[in-house]
């Protein structure tokens, strides 16, 4: 089945466009968990634990996890959220010449989904444009303010490059395999792009610590129902406050802190997001 259509039932589901993005920078994971084996498996299982019913998909961050045992804790991650029946976006931003991007389009071999760069043209694109199975998000107007540096850079013909890209995408969608990334502090650009691809759906990052804009990363992310809105540290450190506030009522009072608050605030965090974004879904 291809990965939209997977999509789409995982959407309906749970009733939730909600991405987790699972980007466990080690410097913010609790002190409880630092002990274990693999500190970022330990977080984002329970992570998952709190979030499953609330994901469409996880989006891990291959950033968060460049190196050996982060690459370790990806895989444990990739297949603890497989057996939760969500499905996963690797956020790589891969692509290169052609022997090199093969290998790069390995990584669809456990994730059912990646982003990919680009700024190399078609042939960097093809591993994995021509896996029928998987999803690929196209890198088009990213969410942070240098993207406007060379995606807003106009063409000869008066467009933009990431309207270009956007045509691109659309004729490389043989497979209705693509979708692009747009972010959601964009949201002039989300609305053009849907007018101009209606087909494609976007991954939407870029609400919550980005200051995105979450109705019209629905309105305009969404292609026949189909597509995600990303929130990252907004859900996996959605604990950080109450973490703090615990230990200084523990210091005042007794009681007990089994140091798992973070995941239960993420699994608030998720739930409100998803119930936020479904206001505005038709
Ligand atoms: O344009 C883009 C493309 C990717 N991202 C990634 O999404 C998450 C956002 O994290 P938050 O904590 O919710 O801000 C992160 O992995 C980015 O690398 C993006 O933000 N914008």
């Amino acid at each position: 089945m291809n990965f939209f259509d997977r999509l789409h039932d995982r959407i309906r589901t749970v009733d939730s466009v909600v991405s987790v993005g699972l980007d466990p920078d080690l410097s913010r994971i609790p002190d409880h968990l630092r002990e274990h084996d693999l500190p970022r498996w330990a977080f984002n299982r329970r992570i998952i634990d709190a979030t499953h019913e609330h994901a469409a998909v996880y989006k891990p961050n291959a950033a968060f996890y460049e190196d050996s045992d982060g690459w370790r804790a990806l895989r444990e991650t990739i297949a603890y959220a497989h057996g939760k029946n969500v499905p996963v976006l690797l956020d790589a931003k891969r692509a290169d010449i052609g022997n090199t991007t093969r290998q790069y389009a390995q990584l669809l071999e456990t994730a059912d989904a990646i982003t990919v760069n680009p700024y190399m043209g078609r042939d960097s694109l093809q591993p994995f444009l021509a896996d029928e199975e998987s999803g690929v998000f196209i890198l088009c107007r990213t969410s942070n303010p240098g993207g406007a540096d060379l995606q807003d850079l106009e063409l000869e013909t008066g467009e933009p490059l990431y309207e270009r890209v956007a045509a691109l995408a659309d004729l490389w969608n043989e497979n209705d395999n693509v979708g692009l990334v747009v972010g959601a502090t964009k949201p002039q650009e989300l609305e053009e792009l849907r007018e101009q691809v209606p087909d494609l759906p976007f991954l939407v990052p870029g609400i919550g610590a980005q200051g995105g804009d979450a109705e019209a990363a629905v309105e305009f992310g969404l292609a026949n129902g189909v597509g995600l809105v990303n929130s990252s540290r907004g859900i996996i450190f959605a604990g950080e406050d109450s973490e703090a506030q615990s230990a200084s009522d523990s210091r005042a009072a007794e009681p007990r802190d089994d140091g798992e608050q973070f995941a239960n605030a993420s699994g608030q965090a998720a739930k409100r997001l998803k119930k936020r974004l479904n206001q505005y879904r038709d």
